[in-house]
């Protein structure tokens, strides 16, 4: 029998996501191309695919963007504890080929982000932004990729830097909170699959925005949305907020 349908290649394939994504590629009617793990053969994976999926390590990501970019093959990535060398790879492989860079491919947060976005905008610099996000006991970097997000998206709103801005790992006598600042803390424990508050704080008044993620199905769902929507995209950096139809600049 010949198989149909976009054929997604998974980078990670034998872990958390990598199970809900094969798992998502089937319900779509999509196409598993195949999946590598530590020592696989990412060329080989490339050659088979149309669209590459990572969801592995940082330590992974030049391999996988070389071997995209050899075959012409478009890449969604949602690994996260990415630095900054990481996005200047993104960048320069986005050169070449079309790649979708992302902390979290649920719709939830990308609502969220543009949420976010919108109430930092409207609220001064007197309102204090601090994001509390909390994780599974495996998960091993912190701040999530998707509080990093939620961080971009108020820094967006506010007009200013977010790495000049944040004030992350609090511990023992760290002075008063600087103003305009936004604030991060990880929480680590259980099967959470992925809780992420964004807190205003004011004078007599606080508003918070929530994400809570049930199971990892959301992420497998979009990630398989992405790859869809990224094959036969021009050469070129994307992210969630396009694939969805919400504009969340900067994002
Ligand atoms: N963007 C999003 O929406 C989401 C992002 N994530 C992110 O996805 C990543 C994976 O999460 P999760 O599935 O929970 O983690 P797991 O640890 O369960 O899975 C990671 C997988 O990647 C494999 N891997 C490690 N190094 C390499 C490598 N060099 N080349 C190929 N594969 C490799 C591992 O294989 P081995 O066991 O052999 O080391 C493992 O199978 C994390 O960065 C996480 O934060 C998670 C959920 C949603
Ligand atoms: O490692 C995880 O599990 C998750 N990672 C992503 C992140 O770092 O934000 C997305 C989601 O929260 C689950």
């Amino acid at each position: 029998m010949t198989s149909s349908g976009t054929r997604i290649g998974i980078i990670g394939s034998a872990g958390r996501m990598g199970q809900a994504i094969a798992a998502a590629i089937a319900e779509a009617g999509e196409t598993l191309a195949g999946g590598i793990d530590k020592d696989g053969d990412v060329a080989a994976l490339a050659a088979q695919s149309d669209v590459l999926v990572d969801f592995s390590s940082p330590g992974a990501l030049e391999g996988n963007l070389d071997a995209a970019v050899a075959a012409g093959v478009p890449v969604v990535i949602g690994t996260t504890g990415l630095e900054e060398r990481h996005h200047f790879l993104i960048d320069h492989a986005a050169e070449s080929i079309p790649v979708l860079q992302t902390g979290n491919t649920s719709l939830g947060v990308t609502l969220l982000a543009h949420l976010v976005r919108e109430a930092s905008a409207r609220l001064g610099e007197d309102w204090d932004i601090e994001i509390v996000e909390t994780h599974h006991r495996m998960k091993v970097d912190a701040p999530s990729g998707t509080a990093l997000l939620l961080g971009e998206a108020a820094a967006g709103g506010r007009g200013i830097d977010l790495a000049a801005h944040s004030e992350r790992g609090r511990d023992g006598i760290t002075g008063r909170r600087g103003t305009g600042t936004i604030g991060f803390a990880a929480l680590r424990g259980g099967s959470v699959a992925g809780d992420h508050s964004v807190l205003f704080l004011g004078d007599g008044e606080r508003v918070a925005l929530s994400h809570l993620a049930e199971n990892r199905k959301i992420f497998a769902k979009g990630a398989v949305r992405a790859c869809q929507w990224l094959v036969g995209k021009p050469v070129g950096r994307y992210s969630m907020p396009e694939v969805l139809g919400l504009e969340v600049p900067g994002l």
